[in-house]
Formats: C-alpha cells, structure tokens, sequence
C-alpha cells in the first residue's frame, strides 16, 4: 500500500491528479491518499508541515500547492508571490525529507526560463540569461523548488523530481477578472460580453506575445507519467544539476489568435480590441518538450475542444470564481 499526500488537491491541478489518482484505488491499486484543504494546514507555517509529515510520514507527496496567477497578480502582487512560494517548497520538500519520503514530484513552471531566450526553451536554458520582469520573483521561487530538490538528491540521496508545465486551463480553472491567466479570463470576458449583447471586447496588450496551452487532463496525466517512471530511467533522462522536465504540446498561439477562438466559442461577434496599458509579459513560451517525449508522453488535448469543454464547466460553475 502506497501512501500519496496531494498538495493542493483543490487546485486546478491537485484536482486533476487527485481525480487520475482516486480513479487508480477505485480501479484496484493499493493506494492511500492524503489531501488538507488550505484552512486545515497552511503549507508557509513550518512547524504545521513538520508535524503533519511526521504524524502522517506518506511515502510519495505530490506538491500541486502554490501562490498562482496570471500576469497582473503577479506584477501586483510581487512579495506574496516570492514568499508564499518560497516557503511552500521550503517546508514541503525539507519535512518530507525530515519525515523519510523517499519520492517527491514538485511542480514548478515555464516562467523559469530567461525572457529573451531561444524558442522552443529547453530544459538546459535554466539559468542562462534575465528573466521576464513581470513574474521574476515566482520564477526565483520557481527555480528554488528545482534547486531544492536536486540539492536534496545529491547530499541525501532522495528522488526529488520536478516538471515544468507551460500555461495550463481546464476545469476547476480560476476566472477572476483580474487576478487570472489569460484564458479563463477572455472566456469570461467574452462570455459576458456575448450575453449582454455588447459590441467590442477589450484583450490586455499588443494580442502579440504567444503562449502554449496545455488542457490540466494532460497535465495531470504527465504528472503521474513523471511520477511513476523508474528511477533509472528519471536519472538517464535528466542530470543532477538539471532534473527537470518541460511539459507541454509543443505549439503556440498568439494572443490575438486565443481571442478568436474564445470568441468563436462563447458566440461572441464583436470587435476584439486591444488595452495597451497592460502588460505583454514574455514575447514568447514555447516548450522544447522532447525529452518528455523521448521518454514516451505526448499531449494529447487539443486546444479547440479543451476550450470547448472549459467554456462549459465555466457555464456550470460559473460562481466557482476565487480571490
Ligand atoms: N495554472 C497555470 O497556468 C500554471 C500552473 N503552474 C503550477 O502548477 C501548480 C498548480 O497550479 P494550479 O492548480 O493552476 O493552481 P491553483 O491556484 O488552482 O491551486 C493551487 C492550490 O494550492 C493551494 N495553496 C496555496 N497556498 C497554500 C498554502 N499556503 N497552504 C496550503 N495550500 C495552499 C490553494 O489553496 P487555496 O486556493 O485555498 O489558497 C490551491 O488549492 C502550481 O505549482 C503552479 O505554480 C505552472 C504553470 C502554469
Ligand atoms: C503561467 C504563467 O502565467 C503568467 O505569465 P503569462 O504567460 O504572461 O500569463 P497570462 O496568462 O496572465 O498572460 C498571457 C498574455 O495574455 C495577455 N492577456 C490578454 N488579455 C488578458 C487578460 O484578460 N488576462 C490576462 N491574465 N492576460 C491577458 C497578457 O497581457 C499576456 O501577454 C506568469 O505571471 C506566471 O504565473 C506563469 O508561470
């Protein structure tokens, strides 16, 4: 019997990997899973984390927890963004360790790579260059979380992994109006803009940089692909000093592009405008995703019909809007 601690399992994320993982158990593996919600055990108290490792000392922990959002959240909001972080990875990984879990997968993000650098971003781009002012104080967190975990492997001996996804929506997708990614905020946009017959919708920026959207399904499949891989394997496929993996499709759109087709999808027939005292952040994110697929995994969503499906669980759950 294997015990898995899901950090986050609320999230867009942690649910989805909770969800994959509760499909497992239901279907016969011997797994015990443990979840605590936010209010239960907040991940930046360190003796909190220490006394729950140790109480509850799983053998795996996937960490999915994270101080999330899109550009203007991380631009506004700089310091909660650098400490939350910090600390999250901090008390996780160093308890986890302290507790004898000898396998952990963190989850960390594209904006590590440096702004202006070669596209697609390879994993050896780390740390090769200034990274995109907007979200640089995530992005230090970010690296810290990789730094972490293959500090941890080298003087200790664990098997501390991490992935990189690129931009990520899906269901359970957060939709605030300021503080969210691109995505679930046009669908939003668009979709009240549609309803209330309006004629133009604004999008911040140029519509110039472009992004990689991968659906949280896949996310949460190649999480656990990640996971699951042998230990040679995981070692054969990275180095000690640059163990993690990109996970994305390996396209991109421009913003302008992602409009119309949130546009297309929410039945709105206006004029699409541009703001342009917003930020463009990053020119462009693309993922050099060959090394997750050497290793076998592809994604498989495509991006029409993951808005499709996002457009309707948004319709849904239309009052699941956070912060
Ligand atoms: N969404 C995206 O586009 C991308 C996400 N990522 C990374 O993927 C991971 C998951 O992101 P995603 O699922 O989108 O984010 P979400 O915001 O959907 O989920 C994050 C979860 O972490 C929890 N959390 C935050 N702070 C704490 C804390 N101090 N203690 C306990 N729990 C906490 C949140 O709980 P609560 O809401 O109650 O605070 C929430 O359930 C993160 O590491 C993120 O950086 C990487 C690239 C892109
Ligand atoms: C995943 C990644 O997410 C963040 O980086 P980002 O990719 O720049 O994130 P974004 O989704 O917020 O914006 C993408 C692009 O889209 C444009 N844009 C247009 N209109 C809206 C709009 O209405 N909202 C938002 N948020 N952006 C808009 C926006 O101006 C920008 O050009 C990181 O901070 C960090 O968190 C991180 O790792």
């Amino acid at each position: 019997m294997q015990k898995i601690y899901i950090a986050g399992h609320r999230g867009m994320v942690g649910g989805a990997i909770l969800r994959r993982l509760e499909a497992r158990r239901a279907a016969g593996e011997g797994l015990t899973l443990i979840t605590r919600t936010h209010a239960e055990l907040d991940l930046t108290n360190q003796a909190a984390v220490r006394d729950f490792m140790q109480s509850e000392k799983p053998d795996v922990v996937i960490l999915a927890a994270a101080k999330v959002g899109g550009i203007h959240a991380n631009n506004t909001y700089p310091a909660d963004f650098i400490y939350q972080n910090l600390m999250i990875e901090c008390n996780v990984i160093h308890q986890a360790f302290a507790a004898g879990v000898t396998r952990l997968l963190q989850l960390g993000s594209s904006c590590i790579y440096p702004r202006a650098v070669q596209q697609p971003m390879k994993e050896d781009a780390l740390l090769t260059g200034v990274l995109e002012p907007t979200n640089e104080p995530y992005a230090v967190a970010k690296i810290a979380g990789i730094k972490l975990c293959e500090s941890y492997n080298r003087q200790h001996g664990t098997d501390y992994r991490s992935v990189m996804p690129t931009n990520l929506y899906g269901p359970g997708d957060n939709f605030h109006p300021e503080n969210s990614h691109v995505l679930p905020a046009l669908i939003r946009r668009f979709h009240e803009a549609a309803q209330a017959g309006e004629d133009e919708v604004q999008i911040w920026g140029s519509g110039k940089p472009r992004r990689e959207f991968l659906h949280v399904d896949d996310m949460a499949e190649a999480s656990l692909f990640v996971l699951d891989l042998d230990r040679e394997t995981y070692d054969a496929n990275t180095q000690p000093m640059l163990s993690h993996i990109n996970v994305g499709t390996g396209t991109d759109v421009s913003i302008m592009e992602l409009a119309q087709m949130v546009a297309k999808v929410t039945g709105f027939e206006g004029r699409i405008t541009n703001d342009p005292s917003k930020p463009d952040g990053t020119l462009r994110k693309l993922m050099d995703v060959s090394r997750l697929a050497d290793m076998g995994w592809r994604a498989s969503v495509d991006l029409e019909k993951g808005l499709q499906e996002t457009y309707g669980w948004f319709i849904d759950n239309q009052y699941a809007i956070r912060d």
